[in-house]
């Protein structure tokens, strides 16, 4: 299943926070957003996944979900929100209870996330015995257990430190290469965006509109840390966003 993104525009009240956003989002492939903080990355999240409606313009699906998924847009947040007195199995089991999928192959489904998290070990284990890039190793599970069409990533790694952050993103990639799954990733992050991103988003300041479409040329599973392709690509990205700060620093100067 793809997802178009047709002309969205987006207002709270007099605040126009998104305008004339058209972008397209093909199944296997990820696609990262980013911009200055404020510009709206989160609202598009959110009406992409159908959370809320935006005033104009709208998101459209196209083609089928997978047959056996059960909620085809799925969100991974940055906060994990996990139950602590659920395991990590509890945690899984949790979005499969009410699909009567039968005890079997909610065991099945469960026993593969966890294999391709690298959790098996960590099944019984409560989220207070986890280290935070284990728990969103968890969210990840619990994401992919239902078979999502489109993954919706908000910030995900933002709460972690630099080493597990850093860990994680090897994980998405060796995730994505054994099973490409499809997912629209928000983050500040410059170096998570060319690490995972099949295409870049820059978004402006708000009213967010869409600066630069970026594709990367290297494939995701040969994206070499610090190479200098990626450096290069990163230093572009930077410079767009930078100009963007300095814009609405401008403007508040002159206010
Ligand atoms: N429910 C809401 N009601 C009113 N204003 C809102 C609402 N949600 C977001 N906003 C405003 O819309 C603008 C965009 O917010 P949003 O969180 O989408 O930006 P963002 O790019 O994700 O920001 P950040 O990078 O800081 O997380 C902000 O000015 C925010 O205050």
């Amino acid at each position: 299943m793809d997802l178009e993104i047709r002309n969205l525009s987006h207002k709270y009240n007099d605040l126009e926070v998104l305008k004339s956003i058209s972008l397209e989002i093909r199944s296997g492939q990820i696609v990262c957003i980013v911009g200055p903080s404020g510009c709206g990355k989160s609202t598009l999240l959110r009406m992409i996944g159908g959370l809320e409606q935006p005033t104009s313009g709208g998101v459209y699906q196209i083609g089928e979900p997978p047959a056996d998924s059960l909620n085809p847009l799925t969100y991974i947040f940055q906060d994990f929100a996990l139950l602590p007195w659920r395991t990590a199995w509890g945690n899984i089991s949790l979005v499969l209870e009410e699909h009567n999928l039968g005890a079997e192959a909610v065991r099945e489904r469960i026993e593969n996330v966890l294999e391709r998290t690298r959790l098996t070990e960590f099944a019984n284990a409560y989220p207070r015995q986890l280290s935070g890039g284990m728990k969103q190793r968890v969210a990840i599970a619990r994401a992919l257990a239902v078979n999502p069409a489109v993954l919706l990533m908000d910030e995900p790694l933002s709460a972690l430190d630099s080493q597990t952050r850093e860990l994680l993103m090897d994980d998405f990639v060796a995730l994505w290469q054994r099973e490409a799954f499809t997912a629209c990733y928000v983050t500040h992050n410059l170096a998570e965006a060319v690490a995972l991103g099949h295409k870049i988003i820059v978004l402006s300041r708000r009213p967010g509109v869409i600066r630069n479409v970026v594709e990367i040329p290297v494939p995701i599973g040969e994206r070499q840390h610090g190479s200098p392709e990626l450096i290069e690509i990163q230093d572009q990205l930077w410079e767009m966003m930078r100009e963007e700060a300095l814009s609405a620093d401008r403007e508040l100067a002159d206010v």
